[in-house]
């Protein structure tokens, strides 16, 4: 991985009571970089990102965001945009009003979320009620949500759940647009076929860390498929190629 970090885990672990969900996990997100967050389901991967945006303390190691925790960092909330089941909208709310009152709650102009319907497709649907938005709606009204501070950083938990093909390709091209222009996204799935056409970087956690790296090192150049590596590495338990 190339770059600055723009995040960092070292050697954090998260234990819930007797069950270890994440145990001494190192890595960085370099900056401008899409990295994806692999795992099977319950392997540590939205603790890990919890953990990153100060939703849960760890049990040891930290986590930091532009080197500080997500706590004690000015203006966290413009800075780190955030995709996260549990966060986000009112529903019963249009789709214009749930980002109005998130604009005036973050000091931005209304004119941003003018902006943040253009870039997610949602400027004909914004009158409607959040409620009646299918699921892919929906996942384009929480990215729009993120969105709005125009931040630095995004950090998506499954970005592509609900989104039809045709959503899952303009996420795609949308986010490789966001990299062009310096940003950084972090995401987390257990789509690897997607993963593999979208993203620079790969973490693959299994509660431990088995990977983290180019993409491209992974596979040695799309010569191996992401699906073969992903099995070695989260049935083994070994080969954690760590460059953090
Ligand atoms: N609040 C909690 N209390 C107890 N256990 C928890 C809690 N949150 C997560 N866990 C456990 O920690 C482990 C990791 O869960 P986590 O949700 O981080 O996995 P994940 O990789 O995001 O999975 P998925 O792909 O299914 O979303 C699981 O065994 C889960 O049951």
């Amino acid at each position: 991985m190339t770059g600055s970090a723009v995040a960092r885990f070292q050697a954090v672990t998260k234990r819930f009571g007797e069950s270890t969900a994440v145990e001494d996990v190192t890595f960085q997100v370099p900056s401008g970089r899409i990295v994806g967050l692999l795992g099977r389901n319950g392997a540590g991967k939205t603790t890990s990102l919890r953990v990153l945006l100060g939703l849960t303390a760890p049990s040891a190691g930290t986590a930091t965001v532009f080197g500080q925790p997500y706590s004690e960092l000015p203006d966290a909330a413009r800075r780190v945009g955030v995709c996260m089941d549990g966060i986000g909208a009112v529903t019963g709310a249009t789709g214009r009003r749930d980002l109005m009152v998130w604009a005036t709650a973050l000091g931005l102009p209304p004119s941003r979320v003018d902006a943040v319907l253009e870039q997610v497709g949602l400027a004909d649907s914004a009158d409607r009620k959040i409620k009646n938005y299918s699921t892919g709606m929906r996942q384009r009204h929480a990215l729009a949500t993120a969105l709005l501070a125009d931040p630095e950083l995004l950090v998506l938990d499954e970005p592509t759940n609900g989104l039809d093909p045709d959503g899952i390709r303009w996420l795609r091209n949308f986010l490789r647009s966001l990299a062009d222009e310096g940003r950084t996204v972090l995401l987390s799935s257990h789509l690897l076929a997607e993963v593999e056409q979208t993203v620079d970087d790969v973490v693959i956690l299994q509660k431990t860390l088995r990977y983290c790296g180019s993409l491209s090192d992974l596979t040695a150049g799309g010569s191996v498929s992401l699906e073969s590596r992903f099995f070695e590495l989260v049935d083994t338990g070994s080969g954690a190629a760590s460059l953090a």
